[in-house]
């Protein structure tokens, strides 16, 4: 087993053209600079920050959706750049936050769970449904549920669908963006200590992105906290929860959360008094 960590970021830097939804010759979107984050084995990262810091941009760049205008992304010790899609995937999967939309409404649970498989090319039909069955029990899934579809389903056994998409090829890694913030209140700890218990069972690393500062503290090993593109504070999550350093953090420590209505996800309410006196210390970024 390799020694390296399942995930380096050195010095990452991604630009978008012009604002989302512009045409014009608006001035370049620095959504990620300079990142640098290191998971090793059995990490579990989060990443926090407001809206439009650059946790999605930087989960795409993780996933190898978007490559880096600058800097390297490693993937147990191996340059991502000279891998192919399916190498990447074979090495990281996601879970998305709005299990409404990621499964496809016109397939079987079973058909969406075994069509990785497909995709690679592995194993006979049977021998890949017999896969997504036994992946569909380690979830938590009734077997019942094989040949129904998303709609039958509650947002939570949806959620469920789509972590067993995301682990019947075994990935090492797992990205999950705000894997429970389109759920409610009630199935939010059961799937969340259902990937506590995956991590035992398939030995895997996280990087989870959550607004929710009572997820991050429960399910995280380390935290990385956000700000305008750069990682302002990481460390251990006891110390970042319990002695915060950087006046960013020490204010989404402070936050609500708001929930927009019609939005699937909350956003954190920071202070405008509190954000005022962030820019006077000295490590505030000006942009
Ligand atoms: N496709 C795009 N084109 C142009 N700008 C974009 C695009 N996607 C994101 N951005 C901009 O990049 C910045 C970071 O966005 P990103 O979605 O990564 O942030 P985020 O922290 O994930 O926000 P949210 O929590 O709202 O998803 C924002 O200023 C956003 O407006």
């Amino acid at each position: 087993m390799s020694d390296k960590p399942v995930l380096e970021l050195r010095n990452v830097t991604h630009e978008y053209r012009g604002r989302r939804g512009i045409f014009s010759q608006s001035a370049p979107v620095r959504a990620v600079d300079k990142v640098s984050i290191c998971v090793e084995r059995s990490d579990i990262l989060g990443i926090v920050g407001e809206s439009g810091s650059g946790k999605s941009t930087l989960a795409k760049i993780m996933l190898g959706l978007l490559a880096p205008a600058e800097g390297e992304v490693l993937l147990d010790g191996w340059p991502a750049a000279g891998m192919t899609r399916r190498q990447i995937a074979e090495r990281v999967g996601f879970i998305f936050q709005d299990p409404y939309s990621s499964l496809n409404p016109r397939q079987t649970v079973g058909k969406i769970v075994a069509y990785p498989l497909y995709l690679r090319g592995e194993g006979t039909s049977a021998e890949r449904q017999e896969r997504a069955r036994k992946i569909l029990d380690i979830v938590g899934l009734p077997l019942r549920f094989f040949d129904a579809y998303p709609n039958q389903m509650s947002g939570g056994q949806r959620q469920r669908v789509a972590i067993a998409r995301a682990l019947i090829t075994r990935p090492k890694l797992l990205i999950c963006d705000e894997p429970t913030s389109a759920l409610d209140v009630s199935v939010q700890a059961q799937v969340l200590n259902l990937l506590l218990e995956l991590r035992e069972e398939f030995n895997l690393t996280y990087v989870i992105i959550s607004h929710n500062m009572s997820v991050i503290q429960h399910m995280t090993t380390n935290v990385a906290v956000m700000y305008l593109g750069r990682i302002v504070e990481m460390n251990t999550s006891e110390r970042v929860f319990e002695e915060p350093r950087h006046p960013y953090t020490q204010l989404l420590l402070n936050s609500t959360l708001t929930v927009a209505p019609g939005a699937g996800v909350p956003d954190l309410k920071v202070d405008t008094a509190a954000r005022e006196a962030m820019r006077e210390h000295p490590s505030y970024i000006a942009q």
